[in-house]
């Protein structure tokens, strides 16, 4: 029966089978009432025939040819509902624009927002120090409450600033052609507003990383104030588990300050001065966004007032875990044409070597950092048994090459036969045609801003990544599959 779901959801004749086969049940049902009602006027019958003392051997011949026809009957359900129905499997071609399609339909977010309420009985609190500098002094704390009662409070909170700089290659530099910001850092100001508590985490965890287990660093408090922005840049990975940022936005009076948020062709525009004070009853909201930090994102200049956000990297805990349990790859028709693909002896007969391009950049290749569409096409090629490595592409010679990085599959279901990929894999040219190549380089617009990070970049860049995927004859591939069912 999964056979047919999964074969089923791929062509379209094959989803009528599985209509048909499972109304097929009550079908028999039914066949069995009728049965049943014939048996009975036979017997009825035969009382009568032996009352009316008839031709009994006749009867007899009829009886045989009626347990024949049910006999024949009995023959043909059993085979229908033992095979598979008999649909020509599609040539590779179509096989390969099914694939295509459905990897270009997976469409894992790349940013969640959302807004909370701000109870004017439940204050949300911040402490900055305005003399941190001296560490002998004891009055230097402040206490604001949002909702903000008054609005003075905001120059101490300037006061307790310094200019924000920015990450240019490994050099913190301040350039106010670039970013024109304050900042407290994380050691100089506490705030009440919980992350977890308040489920924003949560959601972050579902939406971007597949559920895997979150943590939410802060990092910053800023305020722009009139004039200030932030050019295009990428958040520098801190660490190799840092996969996004996370900014919260305070419910304090501005214009303009419109956080820009970039991945490929999409644009996530969240424009706060707007939306953070209900003009009509005077309702308070802290918004926020999450996003994948190698997104490149700017702030447009603030006309008026002062937009004070804080900031937070969110780092993914467990990163031994390779892969994340909660994926359900079923869910995604990319799996369903991947799996039925493999089960199609036109494609790829004998085997071949797919490149996925991953569609975000990544500072670390490791299986467990993938995020949003490229986790869901590596949980889909390993519930298909088939053995996945990651590359990363490296520049050079003037071309691309990928290096070798990790690898990981079902454990060895497969031998890797193919000296491609047992002997080359250390370079290989991404326009190799052995490879069947899948989507495009992603990443090259997060890689042109990757001297302007909002860190100085220390030991991790991001670069583009391919998940090679092997996949062996359908001989060997149809016995996996066939017992992975
Ligand atoms: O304040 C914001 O909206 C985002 C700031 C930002 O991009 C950063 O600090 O890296
Ligand atoms: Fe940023």
């Amino acid at each position: 029966m999964t056979a047919f779901e999964l074969v089923g959801e791929s062509g379209w004749n094959n989803v009528v089978s599985v209509i048909k086969s499972s109304k097929k049940s009550e079908d028999d049902e039914e066949l069995e009432e009728v049965e049943e009602e014939e048996e009975e006027e036979e017997e009825e019958e035969e009382e009568k025939g032996e009352e009316k003392g008839e031709e009994m051997e006749e009867d007899v011949d009829d009886e045989k040819s009626w347990e024949k026809v049910d006999n024949e009957k009995e023959e043909m359900e059993s085979e229908i509902t033992i095979q598979p129905p008999q649909v020509p499997p599609v040539d590779q071609s179509t096989s390969m624009r099914n694939l295509r399609e459905s990897l270009s339909k997976i469409n894992s977010a790349f940013s969640v927002s959302g807004e909370i309420y701000v109870d004017k009985n439940e204050p949300l609190v911040v402490f900055f120090d305005t003399d941190k500098d001296n560490k002998q002094s004891k009055g230097g704390a402040h206490r604001m409450e949002f909702p903000l009662t008054d609005s003075t409070i905001i120059n101490k909170l300037v006061e307790a600033c310094s200019p924000a700089s920015f990450g240019f290659k490994t050099e913190t530099v301040l350039n106010l052609e670039y970013r024109q910001a304050l900042k407290i850092d994380s050691s100089n100001f506490l705030t009440s507003f919980d992350v977890y508590r308040n489920g924003i985490v949560d959601v972050i965890s579902k939406t971007l990383v597949s559920n895997a287990p979150v943590c939410a660093e802060l990092h910053k408090l800023n305020v722009y104030g009139p004039g200030g922005f932030f050019k295009p840049h990428v958040d520098t990975p801190l660490t190799t588990d840092m996969f996004g940022s996370l900014v919260v936005c305070l419910p304090a009076k501005f214009e303009g300050g419109v956080l820009r948020v970039t991945k490929d062709e999409l644009t996530k525009r969240f424009d706060w001065g707007r939306t953070c004070i209900d003009e009509n009853n005077g309702d308070q909201y802290v918004q926020w966004v999450a996003f994948f930090s190698d997104c490149p994102h700017d702030i447009t200049p603030v006309t008026s007032g002062h937009r004070i956000t804080l900031t937070y990297n969110l780092y993914k805990r467990s990163p031994n875990e390779v892969l994340s349990p909660q994926i359900d790859v079923q869910d995604f028709s990319f799996y369903r044409e991947l799996k039925a693909s493999l089960m199609n002896p036109n494609f790829f007969n004998s085997g071949a070597i797919f490149g996925f391009h991953c569609q975000h950049s990544y500072q670390s290749v490791e299986f467990d950092m993938l995020k949003g569409n490229d986790m869901v096409v590596f949980q889909a090629a390993v519930h298909c048994g088939l053995n996945v490595y990651l590359k990363s592409i490296v520049d050079g010679y003037g071309d691309s090459f990928i290096g070798n990085v990790s690898e990981e599959g079902n454990g060895g279901q497969y031998e890797s036969k193919d000296k491609f990929i047992e002997e080359s894999f250390d370079v290989v040219r991404v326009r190799d045609d052995r490879i069947t190549w899948f989507g495009s380089r992603a990443g090259k617009k997060s890689h042109a801003y990757l001297h302007y990070g909002n860190e100085a970049s220390i030991s991790h860049v991001y670069s583009s990544v391919v998940l090679v995927v092997e996949v062996p004859s359908f001989k060997q591939r149809i016995k996996a599959l066939t017992v992975a069912e």
